[in-house]
């Protein structure tokens, strides 16, 4: 096995380059077996094995930087630099991250996660690097799905005018989650290859000169027009008039072809693109027929790439999904953005049957809230769906674009509070509070399923901002006997008690339902409310709850600063100080991966945390 001779970063190149082949064969062995069982973005790092073979073969780790678009494609890179073993806990509670982290290893030059800021990292590196006068390489890896942020745009921009030595990999597999979209996808797979131009020049000179009279004097004109014609034919033009020297395409499943275009990239002055053609899921059948699916997959049979679980359980998406394709029949407003995401947030269903209201803008979450802001101001009724980690890059334009103008814009918000294995990039722990710090937003989060269903109808008739946000996974399917007419900012009681009160926001109810449980085994009895709105608050309930109650304890999956928690505190100071008013979310520190359920133990918001609390409290 060559690759049991893998300890550490660098020791590939002791392997010889006729066997690389052999080797990328292994690594692929490697990462089916244990991806399989673990779990993980397999289909990116299927085509990204010879790729990543060839820039550790060329660049020295950890003194040159790799710096990893997204991160989800860098498990070869891990294999090669000694955390075979990692794999065994990959993306697991204190087991390796699934992402490249500095802190697992000095051979990881950035921290990743979110989208399309590699080349932005990389041109930093290389002034940090010019200004010390210091000497090494620094590569940025780019999808041609991260590349349909604007951010790698405004990096490129930058990085032209810089003129320092910069290597930009695109990593080009025609694919995003799902098919890439938009113009620059487009361009990307309408590229000739240099060759084609050649043959193309070759095969019209010949025929040109075999028409007496009029093939030399046509041949003379080619050549005023070569300009011209070079700028349709020859591959990328688009990124020479930026300011970049491009190389390729070439062949990502080649590793000589790589080594060898990797080694004259380092002799190119300034900043060079080497646009690689790779295919993802390469090397895995059920992979490569269906990429979307193993992007990131469960745990799933190696053997037919079946999912290993499947409790056929509706989740939050299902149910989202289920309510979008009602709305594509009977509300013929409604249209669906993504931001590049119509598997994960279950828009899929509604691009199939109602293609024309469905827009996908790429990964571009700034662009899709102001372009929503657009279509609500053109008389649509635009449902942004979107992971609440990603929306975090749109806040400006939610601000600006739509709350100032008070727009009818539905945010739906999926994967809102802990998300589990992708870890710290991913939890949906803030959007609680940067939605509700702006004016005229509502927010809202449901405790089961009805209710998210129910949330959405009732932001289809609103108007005005309206977000409601949902956590990953299993729809709760719980209290279903309670399921009151949604209100504006009226939350919904739903047992009435007395001394303590329970309020929680969305997923937390089930939890608060168990804490209930265990003060009523000591005597208690405690009220158990249903916040259903963040904003506005339900004041009126609140000083309801003042009257019989001592102490209003709170529950959130959301940071506790400008959470939930916070505003009903701030209140119950003013209005009701003899009220306490105990908070439980998440703390101010950054929330790794592993399963949500020890995640929320660790972080203190489980049902037994919080009845301890309540009990340390008394
Ligand atoms: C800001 C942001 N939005 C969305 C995502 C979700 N996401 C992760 S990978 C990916 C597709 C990336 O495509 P590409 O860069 O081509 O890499 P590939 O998976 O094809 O290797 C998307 C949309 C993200 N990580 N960050
Ligand atoms: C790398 C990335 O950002 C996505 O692939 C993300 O991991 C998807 O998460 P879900 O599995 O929750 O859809
Ligand atoms: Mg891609």
């Amino acid at each position: 096995m060559l690759l049991e001779t893998i300890k550490k970063a660098n020791d590939i190149k002791k392997i010889p380059p006729e066997k690389f082949p052999e080797l990328a064969e292994e690594i692929r062995a490697f990462l089916l077996e244990h991806v399989s069982r673990t779990g993980g973005h397999l289909a990116s790092n299927l085509g990204a094995v010879e790729l990543t073979m060839a820039l550790h073969y060329v660049f020295c780790l950890p003194e040159d930087k790799i710096i990893w678009d997204v991160g989800h494609q860098s498990y070869t890179h891990k294999i090669l630099t000694g955390r075979q073993e990692g794999f065994d806990t990959l993306r697991t509670f204190g087991g390796m991250s699934g992402f490249p982290k500095r802190s697992e290893s000095p051979c990881d030059a950035y921290d990743t996660g979110h989208s399309s800021t590699s080349i932005s990292a990389g041109v930093g590196y290389v002034c940090a690097r010019d200004l010390k006068g210091e000497d090494y390489s620094v590569v940025s890896v780019i999808g041609d799905g991260a590349l349909t942020g604007g951010m790698a745009y405004e990096a490129i921009n930058n990085a032209a005018s810089l003129k320092k030595n910069f290597m930009i990999v695109l990593n080009d597999n025609e694919m995003s989650i799902s098919q890439n979209v938009g113009g620059i996808s487009s361009y990307l797979s309408n590229m000739r290859t240099t060759e084609g131009y050649h043959e193309f020049k070759t095969g019209v000179k010949n025929s040109l000169n075999k028409i007496p009279g009029i093939g030399p004097a046509a041949i003379k004109q080619i050549h005023k027009t070569k300009d011209s014609i070079k700028r349709l034919m020859i591959p990328g033009m688009f990124f020479e008039d930026m300011g970049l020297t491009y190389l390729g395409p070439v062949d990502g499943h080649d590793c000589s072809r790589l080594v060898q275009i990797f080694q004259e990239a380092k002799k190119v002055q300034g900043s060079v693109l080497i646009h690689v053609k790779t295919e993802k899921g390469r090397g895995y059948e059920p992979a490569m027929r269906h990429p979307a699916r193993f992007h990131g997959t469960a745990a799933f049979d190696l053997e037919h790439g079946i999912p290993l679980s499947n409790n056929g359980k509706a989740n939050y998406t299902d149910i989202f999904s289920t309510v979008m394709r009602k709305f594509g029949d009977r509300e013929k407003q409604v249209v669906a953005v993504t931001a590049a995401m119509p598997d994960g947030t279950g828009l899929k269903r509604f691009r199939n049957m109602f293609p024309e209201r469905f827009f996908d803008v790429g990964i571009a979450e700034e662009h899709a809230v102001t372009f929503a802001a657009g279509l609500a101001l053109g008389g649509m009724i635009p449902v942004v769906a979107v992971y609440s980690s990603f929306l975090q890059r749109a806040i400006d334009q939610i601000i600006e674009d739509v709350c100032l103008q008070n727009l009818h814009v539905i945010f739906a918000v999926d994967r809102a509070g802990l998300v589990g294995s992708d870890g710290e990039t991913h939890q949906g722990c803030f959007d609680l509070s940067y939605l509700s710090m702006i004016p005229n937003m509502t927010v809202m989060a449901p405790k089961n399923k009805w209710e998210l269903s129910d949330m959405l109808k009732f932001a289809v008739k609103y108007d005005g901002p309206i977000a409601v946000r949902y956590p990953r996974g299993e729809a709760y399917d719980g209290l279903e006997e309670f399921r009151e007419p949604i209100v504006r900012g009226r939350s919904e009681l739903i047992y009435q008690g007395k001394d303590i009160a329970l309020l929680a926001v969305g997923s937390m109810v089930k939890t608060a339902e168990r804490v209930r449980e265990l003060l009523i085994s000591d005597g208690e009895n405690p009220t158990l409310v249903n916040a259903r709105f963040v904003k506005p608050l339900d004041k009126k309930m609140l000083d309801t709850l003042a009257k019989k109650h001592d102490v209003i304890v709170t529950m959130e999956e959301n940071v506790k600063s400008g959470g939930f928690g916070s505003a009903v505190a701030e209140y119950m100071q003013i209005t009701h100080p003899t009220v306490r008013v105990q908070v439980c979310a998440l703390p101010d520190s950054f929330i790794g991966h592993g399963n949500p359920e020890k995640l929320k133990q660790k972080a203190g918001i489980d049902a037994d945390s919080i009845y301890n609390r309540i009990k340390e409290a008394e």
